[in-house]
């Protein structure tokens, strides 16, 4: 079994930079991923979170700073270290007449010793066909290959970047219980992505990066990043003006839009904190439809921007 026997920190990354050309895309990142846990890497595109990812894994070197993986220095030690690393890369690809088993076979050069049968039950539980030619297969099926390959050797360390990209919404469970899965047994999963929500699911602690920068950090509850809301909402048997009044105390309120149509009263706003005093407030009227919207990540990532400075 894989678990870290180390006490020390899955990955170390102090003071880290990395510079191309006269664009700074990872700025003086500080931070610290605990054994056994799920740790999310969350921002825009262009973050930073990609090129973070790399030079855990000695694909690209820094500019300055300190990487210690596994208590190790990639720069140094190579292939053992990538042996008890899982990596999905941000821009997997798989090509060529080859079927997904043979490339398996090499990646399993890379990871070191191999369950055989691991691989085609992921396979069997993904859905990918393993006899058929690379190049043949859809983006999804690729990407599930590379989801096989990171995961069949069970490796301490899970590095994932963006892994659910083409994947549908089963596969996308599927890939969140194989992390539960990991975690459960002891590995480490440090996981990428620009969907808020699929990082709720699962990740035990989250780190906000914007512009190579850490902006917020901490467990998913604290980080509250999910707390703005746009609500629509469908009230019959009323009139613009009652349902005004009724929403007028809510201090959490933002951009409230009241308008007619249809027969019904329609509202709109954006509710930034609890939901309860709206939901309260809308039970006195008959609700027709009622629907809650996680913003783009890209407005809750400048919302803490604004809120909580550039400090991590
Ligand atoms: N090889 C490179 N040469 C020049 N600029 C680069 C290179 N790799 C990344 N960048 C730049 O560094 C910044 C960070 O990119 P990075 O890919 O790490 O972001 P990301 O958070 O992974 O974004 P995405 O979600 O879009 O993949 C971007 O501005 C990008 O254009």
């Amino acid at each position: 079994m894989c678990t870290s026997e180390s006490a020390g920190p899955a990955v170390e990354v102090r003071g880290l930079s990395k510079r191309f050309g006269r664009h700074l895309a990872v700025d003086d990142l500080t931070l610290t991923v605990a054994p056994g846990v799920v740790f999310g890497l969350i921002g825009p595109n262009g973050a930073g979170k990609t090129t973070t990812l790399r030079m855990l894994l000695d694909v690209i070197r820094p500019t300055a700073g300190v990487v210690r993986v596994l208590g190790q220095d990639p720069r140094r030690v190579g292939p053992a270290l990538r042996r008890r690393i899982g990596y999905v890369p941000g821009d997997l690809r798989l090509d060529g007449r080859v079927t997904g088993r043979r490339l398996l076979a090499f990646y399993a050069g890379v990871s070191g010793g191999v369950r055989s049968g691991e691989a085609d039950a992921l396979a069997e539980r993904l859905g990918v066909e393993l006899d058929r030619p690379v190049r043949t297969l859809s983006k999804g099926n690729r990407q599930k290959l590379g989801l096989v390959q990171a995961f069949w050797h069970r490796p301490e360390l899970l590095v994932l970047d963006e892994p659910t990209s083409g994947l549908d919404p089963l596969l996308q469970r599927e890939f969140l219980a194989l992390v539960r899965e990991a975690r459960d047994a002891g590995q480490t999963v440090l996981l990428s992505s620009h969907v808020l929500s699929e990082l709720q699911q699962v990740a035990d602690e989250i780190v906000v990066l914007a512009h190579g920068r850490v902006v917020a950090e901490g467990d998913v509850a604290s980080l509250r990043l999910s707390t703005v809301r746009h609500v629509q909402v469908g009230l019959g048997d009323t009139s613009v003006e009652a349902v005004q009044a009724a929403l007028a105390p809510i201090g959490t309120l933002r951009e409230v839009d009241v308008r007619e149509q249809g027969g019904a009263v329609r509202v709109s706003a954006t509710a930034d904190g609890e939901i309860d005093p709206l939901v309260k407030a809308l039970a006195r009227f008959r609700v027709l439809d009622l629907s809650a919207q996680e913003p783009d990540l890209e407005e809750s990532v400048l919302r803490l921007y604004g809120q909580e400075g550039t400090g991590g």
